[in-house]
């Protein structure tokens, strides 16, 4: 069994001639280390897929599975321990608290959960060591964004999940994030998966996997995955 199994997913909303799949018999793998890339046009169904994956939306039907766990049959209560111990979770536009600042924003994530790591160590592995007082405000969008990632990683979550990391961030910063995203698989050996429309990133990826209309339309390894510097677009 891989490390996540995702099984022919269907997330219906709405009822009758109204009904919209937005994932329509979805169906992927992910195995434990890797860095997987889910790439697809606008209402594709890639928020979705990564919101079930993530424990914050329920499928319609089919089977979700992480590490052996079945998350599609979990009742509430267990989707809130999955959402708070197993998952790190990094938004386009960071969402952090503005009156907090950067190191108090990744302690409040620490502290709700049974196995994490230190806050201050986890800034400092991300780059910000001389930046842990600052407000959110006082630090640039890619700044932000590794106060999202080290909130996150704090967590010591086994699943790092990341809805278009980069899409408020301009070239060079973008890459900067998705550096730090790739290396942190690596180093860490946490399972990241990316969503993206930007088809440049596809080579970065251990496993690629396309969606269109609510399907998988392709699911590809990659042996040797393109290091992010060496990627233009
Ligand atoms: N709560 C909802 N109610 C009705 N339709 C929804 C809902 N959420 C998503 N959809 C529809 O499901 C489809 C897939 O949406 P989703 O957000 O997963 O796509 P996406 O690939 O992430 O797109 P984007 O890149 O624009 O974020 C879209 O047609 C969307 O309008």
């Amino acid at each position: 069994m891989a490390y996540i199994e995702f099984s022919n997913v269907i997330k219906a909303y709405g009822t009758g001639e109204a009904e919209i799949h937005a994932l329509d018999g979805a169906s992927f793998t992910v195995e434990r280390g890797e860095l997987a890339i889910i790439l697809g046009a606008s209402g594709a169904g890639k928020t979705t897929a990564l919101n079930i994956l993530g424990g914050m939306d329920t499928a319609t039907s089919g089977s979700v599975t992480v590490d052996g766990r079945d998350i599609s049959h979990a009742n509430e209560g267990e989707l809130v321990s999955y959402r708070r111990a197993d998952v790190g979770f990094v938004f386009q536009f960071y969402n952090l608290v503005p009156n907090l600042t950067a190191l108090e924003n990744v302690e409040l994530a620490a502290q709700i959960c049974p196995d994490s790591l230190d806050p201050a160590e986890t800034l400092a592995k991300v780059g910000l060591e001389a930046r842990m007082d600052n407000f959110p405000a006082q630090l640039s969008g890619g700044e932000q964004q590794r106060v999202a990632i080290a909130r996150a990683l704090a967590k010591n979550p086994k699943l790092l999940l990341c809805d278009e990391p980069t899409g408020a961030l301009d070239y060079q910063t973008g890459k900067q994030i998705l550096q730090l995203l790739q290396d942190t698989c690596r180093r860490e050996g946490i399972t990241v998966i990316i969503i993206t429309h930007n088809s440049a990133l596809a080579p970065m990826a251990d496993r690629l996997i396309r969606f269109k209309s609510g399907k998988v339309t392709d699911e590809t390894l990659q042996p040797s995955p393109t290091p992010i510097e060496q990627i233009e677009w």
